[in-house]
């Protein structure tokens, strides 16, 4: 029945102690203190910070880091960490990687570090004259940019063009002007939010419009970021040959370029080995997640992010094309120390090898999840692994997790009341 006595409106609750919020919290739910005090056991983020990184704080919801191995990244070994809480994700890239690692690995580029923010204008009597207008007033515009972000300019950033469409929308025509910034190091929203936002009245004044939005572009596609491997026959075959794992690849690929229900699956496989990386290094998650997608849905029609082919001489093929606006400046990247380690353990010095690699980790991710899939099945290796949550929500504690999981596999019946008929039979209880 719901409980009409609990009320969500809590005032001032922002401005309580994260001690206070978490017993208010306790209150409302009923939690009891063991439930309490693991929300408010922070591991490894210091509560002060993690309340100074968002609103509300009341503890930290800690999620598995793991590290890939094999990783080889334009000629340079490197061990990645991933942060996340999905069973066979980090065992994929490993795969993955270990079956390229002596043909090279893998070759990365990127096309830039650029961003792109709006500014929206409305109700313009003569949008196109105004674009030219605009256009114009490069140099005055680039001035306007490059003085909002002098630390910026200082190592290398700065305005690098504006671009005007006129957009049909469904309101009427509407102009949307686009700074072309190089954000360098940082990811860039604030950056390029800060000069949008300055620009913005002298958009209004030149355009005869009315400014609404000025905002950055999560379409990050100046800043694209690549990866390509060739995976040896030889390496990749099995049981069932090299040819077949090949042929299986590449029709899986076709698949997904072919069909939206699948791109989709086949995407997110992609990303997560994207987005675990892009956590572990306290970069946005949200921004690299909606920029891929709409990255594959360019041209009208979502499709794979990823191809595959076959070499002249019947290797393996594998590519990635995506925006990667991530950053180790600003953000949680340089507050978080978890993330200042992963970036430690990475060996980066810049925002575009950390692109480069996170790149090679999403091809690494598709290709083993392709291989599963266009041969086993996914469930025979990902349930394997999976295998210990279930025996855990069965109720398996210490020895009896690994016990009851490897009773699992053997049975071929990853289940939780497999799990709890295992548990039941292990603790005598059947
Ligand atoms: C799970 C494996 C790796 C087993 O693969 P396998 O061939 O049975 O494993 P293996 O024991 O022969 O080991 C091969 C290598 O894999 C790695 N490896 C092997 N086991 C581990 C482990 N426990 N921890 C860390 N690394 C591991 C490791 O590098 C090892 O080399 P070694 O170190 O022995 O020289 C394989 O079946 C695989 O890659 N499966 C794909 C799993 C996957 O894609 N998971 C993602 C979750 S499913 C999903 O969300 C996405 C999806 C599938 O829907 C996307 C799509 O549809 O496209
Ligand atoms: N739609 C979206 O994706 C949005 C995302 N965000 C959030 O914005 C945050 C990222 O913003 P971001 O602008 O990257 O971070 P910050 O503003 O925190 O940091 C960037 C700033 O760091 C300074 N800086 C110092 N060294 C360098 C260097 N080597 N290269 C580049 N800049 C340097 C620059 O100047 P200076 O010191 O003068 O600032 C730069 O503007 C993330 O937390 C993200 O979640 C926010 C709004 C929208």
């Amino acid at each position: 029945m719901t409980d009409t006595t609990r009320s969500s409106r809590i005032p001032g609750f922002h401005k309580k102690s994260p001690a206070e919020r978490l017993a208010l919290v306790s209150d409302f739910a009923g939690l009891d203190a063991a439930a309490a005090a693991r929300l408010s056991d922070t591991g490894n983020l210091d509560l002060g910070l993690a309340d100074r990184l968002v609103e509300n704080v009341i503890g930290s919801m800690n999620i598995p880091l793991g590290i890939a191995t094999n990783m080889r990244v334009d000629g340079e070994d490197v061990l990645i960490p991933m942060a996340t809480e999905e069973s066979s994700v980090v065992a994929a890239v490993c795969n993955a990687a270990r079956q390229c690692y002596d043909a090279g690995g893998f070759t990365t580029s990127m096309s830039g570090t650029l961003m792109i923010a709006q500014i929206q204008a409305v109700d313009v009597a003569d949008p196109h004259a105004a674009r030219l207008r605009i256009l114009g007033r490069r140099e005055e515009i680039k001035a306007i940019c490059d003085g909002c972000d002098p630390v910026l300019l200082s190592f290398g950033g700065g305005f690098r063009d504006v671009e005007v469409r006129v957009l049909d929308s469904r309101g009427g025509p509407m102009l949307v002007t686009h700074l072309i910034v190089d954000t360098r190091d940082a990811m860039g929203a604030n950056a390029v939010n800060s000069m949008a936002e300055t620009l913005a009245p002298h958009i209004a004044a030149w355009s005869g419009g009315r400014v609404y939005l000025r905002i950055l572009s999560n379409l990050a596609d100046r800043r694209l970021a690549r990866a390509h491997a060739v995976w040896p026959l030889d390496q990749i075959g099995g049981q069932i040959g090299g040819e077949a794992v090949r042929d299986g690849i590449v029709s899986a690929y076709h698949f997904a370029a072919a069909d939206p229900y699948r791109a989709a699956t086949h995407n997110k496989g992609i990303m997560n080995g994207v987005s675990a990386v892009v956590l572990a290094t306290g970069n946005d998650t949200r921004a690299v997640e909606a920029g891929a997608h709409a990255y594959a849905a360019r041209g009208g029609q979502y499709g794979s992010l990823t191809r595959f082919e076959v070499t002249a001489d019947g290797q393996l093929s594998g590519s990635i094309e995506l925006p990667m606006a991530v950053g180790l400046i600003g953000g949680a990247t340089k507050a978080h120390p978890t993330a200042q380690a992963c970036l430690a353990i990475l060996g980066v010095t810049s925002a575009e090898r950390l692109a480069r690699i996170i790149a090679a980790v999403g091809l690494a991710q598709n290709f083993s999840a392709l291989k599963a899939l266009a041969t086993t099945g996914i469930q025979k290796g990902h349930m394997a692994l999976h295998a210990q949550n279930i025996a855990m929500m069965a109720g398996a504690v210490g020895d009896e997790i690994d016990r009851v999981a490897a009773a699992l596999v053997e049975r071929g019946s990853v289940r939780q009341d497999v799990a709890q008929a295992v548990l039941q039979d292990l603790r005598g209880e059947a």
